[in-house]
């Protein structure tokens, strides 16, 4: 049976309509109008490309958009001082540093000058704890995406095989902590997991986010399994023309497709929420700035 596609740039446009009344309404009845600074350093043409998305999207839901473009040798007590001043605007409920960073920028130096009530990526380290630990926290954009879309599909998660494939800090441990949230059996597999195939088909959700171009093949797939690709690979089209590219995910989308119950495509999946949950996650930290209740459906 062929697997349900999991529009991803629906479901965004969807969650942007949600932050868009909440925005609304809190200016209405509070006067306060929700503000994302967002810093890029240096001139990466995808981070540029990210960073102009993220101003427009935040402008479109009726919240005022902060851009600051730093050169790519600024030093590091530039951009700290930068940060701190940010952090004691009032007018800026969110914070974000688009990454990569210069190689010569400490990243975790730089995400941990954030105040963590402003961290609306989650990288801080405070954040980290206390998704950790089961607390209130700011939820990394990607993985909380993955998560309201495996909510949607699903309802409850609660009981079911779940394999995070990939570790990073940004999305393959969050992913992790929010699928035990909702009280999945969670395993985290990586390179130097043992019988990675097998692993894979028991798993009832799969969350692949390794950064290899098409790395899981539709047979590691359980029947029926939802499939979550976090990958965005660009890759080589010669059949497309000479010098062309196409942007494909971590699974191999056709052959899964055949065995999966549900998955997200590349593009057009993951993508797109991971902005979406940056606009909510920036009327959360405004709502908690101010002691309102927050946003429902738009939190961990
Ligand atoms: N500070 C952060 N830096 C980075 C993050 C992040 O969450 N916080 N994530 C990525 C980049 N990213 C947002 O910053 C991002 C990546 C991809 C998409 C997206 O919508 N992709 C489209 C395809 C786009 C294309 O055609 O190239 C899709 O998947 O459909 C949005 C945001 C690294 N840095």
């Amino acid at each position: 049976m062929a697997a349900t596609v999991i529009d991803g740039k629906a479901f965004a446009a969807k969650v942007r309509g949600q932050v868009a009344e909440h925005v609304a309404r809190l200016k209405e009845e509070h006067g306060i109008t929700p503000g994302l600074a967002v810093v890029l350093v240096g001139e990466d043409p995808a981070s540029q490309v990210y960073v102009r998305s993220k101003g427009k999207s935040t402008v479109e839901v009726g919240m005022n958009s902060f851009e600051h473009k730093l050169d790519a040798d600024t030093p590091e007590a530039d951009l700290l001082a930068l940060i701190d001043q940010l952090n004691n605007d009032p007018k800026v409920h969110g914070i974000l540093v688009q990454l990569p960073l210069p190689k010569h920028l400490d990243e975790d130096l730089v995400i941990n000058s954030i105040a963590p009530e402003k961290d609306v990526d989650g990288f801080h380290i405070s954040n980290v704890g206390l998704l950790g630990t089961g607390q209130k926290s700011m939820v990394p954009c990607t993985p909380l995406g993955c998560l309201m879309m495996l909510r949607e599909h699903h309802g409850s998660l609660s009981g079911l095989d779940a394999v995070v494939i990939g570790r990073s800090n940004i999305v393959g441990k969050p992913m992790a902590q929010l699928l035990l949230g909702d009280s999945c059996t969670v395993t985290i597999a990586h390179s130097r997991t043992k019988d990675l195939p097998d692993v894979v088909r028991r798993a009832d959700i799969v969350v692949a986010a390794v950064g290899r171009p098409e790395m899981v093949p539709g047979d590691w797939i359980k029947e029926g399994a939802t499939v979550i690709d976090v990958g965005i690979n660009r890759i080589d089209a010669p059949e497309k023309g000479e010098g062309k590219t196409r942007l494909v995910g971590d699974v191999d989308y056709a052959s899964a497709a055949e065995r999966a119950g549900a998955i997200t495509p590349v593009p057009g999946g993951v993508g797109p929420m991971t902005i979406a949950c940056l606009l909510a996650n920036t009327v959360t930290a405004a709502c908690r700035a101010s002691n309102l209740a927050e946003p429902e459906g738009l939190t961990a």
